[in-house]
């Protein structure tokens, strides 16, 4: 991912989805501007990378679909016209080999924008992973929902759960099967939820075995199942997955989160693994932040992941992490 002399730039396609009606609190919308104004853009070219920000999505020319919705899914008709356009242009995104960092909005986005990435790689032979980073799982559907939230469904749709099947139209609905889905970082599951990541045998690394085992090695053996199968990842990052007391800003605050350095060593070793094709930023809720704080530290994450290193000399992390 980094760039070198001879190597062209990485080139990095940055686009907005205002979206907040996935979860209950409005001010997801605020999203984008507060990255873009925390230096996101900045940021991303000081560190070499060949930067287009597309703006954000606009969906008032989206059509109708003619499907039921579900009784469930609040808003479930707007999400559905996010959905769509974020999943066309994800996927021509990626198409131009450019990087992919979609800027939040509620997590009800990642069911586009995945979506479109997953597309693209069936296209191109490679197997798509996801990396979701989060206080929650994500994986209710309106059958199981408590809030009927749309933003704690993503992830469920993605694997393709029973429930949402109009959403996209026509487009292949599941995008990626349970096994490629990672969850990390998670400490909030609701009942019915929890039964279902069960049933599908989810990879789930929760609070309790970060705590165990740390960060450095529950990611490495993410990144080794990846390269096992030549695979790539997107990085689904809901700013919930922080402790709130260094992310304060967002709508649903789960106590025990991960902290200021743990985010920071995941971004590296993601950096390092080169395996990270598309990226979501999801769930900043500047109506909620401290004077910016939250979207700052959400920009030097996404710096990090882009390869921002503290000496700048390449740290040789497996030299230095024993083989388990
Ligand atoms: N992306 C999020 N912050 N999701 C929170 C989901 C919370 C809860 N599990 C629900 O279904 O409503
Ligand atoms: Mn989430
Ligand atoms: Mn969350």
């Amino acid at each position: 991912m980094a760039s070198s002399d001879t190597a062209p730039p990485q080139r990095i396609a940055v686009l907005g989805a205002p979206i907040d009606l996935g979860a209950s609190v409005r001010g997801t919308l605020m999203g984008p501007a507060a990255l873009r104004t925390a230096g996101l853009i900045t940021v991303l070219e000081t560190l070499g990378l060949d930067v287009t920000d597309y703006g954000d999505v606009n969906i008032s020319d989206m059509r109708e679909l003619g499907d039921a919705p579900p009784a469930k899914a609040k808003h479930y008709r707007q999400i559905q016209r996010w959905s769509q356009v974020l999943a066309r242009r994800s996927h021509e995104l990626a198409q131009t080999g450019a990087i992919p960092v979609f800027l939040g909005g509620d997590h009800s986005l990642s069911m586009g924008s995945v979506n479109g990435i997953a597309r693209h790689c069936r296209e191109q032979g490679r197997e798509l992973f996801v990396l979701w980073l989060d206080a929650h799982a994500d994986y209710n559907t309106p059958e199981t929902t408590i809030t009927a939230n749309m933003h704690g469904m993503s992830a469920a749709f993605l694997c393709g759960e029973p429930g949402l099947d109009g959403l996209l139209g026509d487009e292949r609905r599941a995008s990626i099967t349970p096994e490629q889905l990672e969850l990390f970082g998670i400490r909030s599951i609701d009942k019915a939820e929890k039964e279902l990541l069960r049933l599908r045998r989810i990879s789930i690394a929760d609070m309790r075995a970060i705590d165990e085992f740390g960060v450095g090695v529950l990611m490495r053996r993410v990144l080794d199942k990846v390269r096992a199968r030549d695979g790539v990842l997107h990085v689904s990052f809901d700013v919930d997955f922080l402790d709130p007391d260094v992310a304060p800003g967002v709508g649903t605050t789960v106590p025990g989160g991960a902290t200021y350095r743990e985010a920071h060593l995941i971004m590296e070793l993601l950096h390092d693994s080169g395996l990270v094709r598309s990226v979501d930023i999801v769930e900043l809720n500047p109506f909620l932040d401290e004077r910016g704080r939250t979207a700052r530290v959400a920009v030097e994450l996404i710096a990090s992941l882009f390869g921002q290193q503290i000496t700048d000399r390449p740290t040789p992390s497996n030299a230095i992490v024993p083989d388990q």
